[in-house]
């Protein structure tokens, strides 16, 4: 006889969409809409765990309205003041959407294309199966402990179960082999979800090397991982994490495009750009591909003699627009906190 101690609801019929069906709860059993349900199958003679997600609950009976109308007294104490019990007295129909039973050799779900019959018992899905099933995870059964697979990052747990209950690993090489965009609306999480990769890629199971450029100063807060014992490897590997902020990066001038300067530069004069572009192609044509700010200006100097006021604009020790335009430091917007 089939073990009924964790069914949660019965299947009534079909839904409204082809891969819908409709099952019924009592109260006590409060499965919310997008928790995953389970129920078997017999797929060419073997046992099959089918997986459906849960997409709408509303309830179909409960106590009469007229019991809620006066908002003085309770409802319950309507129903004891006509003698109705109140126990078991709310049915709640719930439509769930297949998903399909996790089909192992294919490493991908395959939908049984066979609604559950009517009387079909439904189970929570376990935690350990959803781990296994849900990532994709490439594994030869469809329950593992994920825990002990190397190559995979923590991203988190389902939300509508307890936290922790059912944590999600996802492979690194899926992600860290082709491209990754992480879409989600503003505030929602998406440079903390990145930075909660990042930190998986260096764990001692996967000692990822890493480049993060940063414009917005928000992955400062990475270095906290050095030192972490979280991070140790038993054969000694720590991540090593260097920080460069705005203040340490530097970028030779000689490194840019003359395009580049006059875009960065706040709108130069017809002169400073004449004069400029004069000394750039005189830069140019100097042996050294190595020459900076100072060597520019003198060229310009000696171009144009050292008293020309749009070479003085440009040159100007501190609020010299060559200079200026070297120390604006993108401010900090949002640091990211997670150990
Ligand atoms: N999983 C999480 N747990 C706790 N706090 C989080 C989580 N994810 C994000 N936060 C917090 O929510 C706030 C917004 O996160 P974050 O900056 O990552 O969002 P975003 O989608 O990148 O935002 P934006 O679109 O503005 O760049 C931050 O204060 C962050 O610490």
């Amino acid at each position: 006889m089939t073990d009924r101690s964790d069914v949660v609801g019965t299947v009534a019929g079909p839904g409204d969409d082809p891969n819908e069906f409709v099952f019924v709860t009592p109260s006590d059993k409060s499965i919310k809409t997008g928790e995953f349900i389970t129920y078997t199958v017999s797929v060419e003679g073997e046992p099959r765990s089918v997986f459906a997600r849960v997409t709408n609950r509303e309830l179909i009976r409960g106590l009469p309205e007229g019991f809620l109308a006066d908002p003085e007294v309770g409802p319950e104490t309507v129903a004891a003041t006509l003698g109705v019990p109140t126990d078991d007295t709310e049915l709640y129909r719930l439509t769930a959407t297949v998903i399909g039973y996790y089909d192992t050799n294919m490493t991908t779900f395959a939908n049984p294309r066979q609604l559950p019959d009517p009387g079909t018992p439904l189970s929570i899905a376990p935690h350990q199966q959803l781990e296994t099933v849900l990532p994709n995870l490439g594994c030869e059964t469809d329950s593992t402990d994920v825990t002990t697979l190397d190559g995979v990052a923590h991203i988190g747990w389902l939300l509508n179960r307890p936290a922790e209950a059912t944590n999600l690993h996802i492979p690194i090489e899926e992600f860290a082999s082709t491209h990754l965009a992480i879409l989600a609306s503003t505030g929602s999480g998406k440079s903390y979800t990145a930075s909660v990769l990042i930190e998986e890629m260096m764990r001692p199971s996967s000692r990822a090397s890493l480049l993060v450029f940063d414009p917005h100063g928000e992955y400062d807060t990475l270095a906290e991982m050095q030192g972490e014992e979280a991070f140790q490897g038993a054969d000694g590997y720590e991540p090593s994490i260097e920080y460069y902020d705005p203040e340490r990066l530097r970028v030779r001038i000689s490194e840019l495009e003359i395009g580049d300067v006059m875009a960065i530069l706040d709108n130069p004069s017809n002169r400073m750009q004449e004069r400029l572009s004069t000394a750039w192609r005189a830069m140019q044509r100097q042996e050294s591909r190595t020459w900076g700010i100072d060597e520019l200006i003198a060229e310009m100097e000696r171009i144009y003699g050292d008293d020309d006021a749009s070479v003085g604009a440009l040159s100007g020790d501190s609020d010299g627009r060559l200079n200026g335009m070297i120390s604006s430091i993108p401010k900090k917007t949002f640091r990211w906190t997670r150990l």
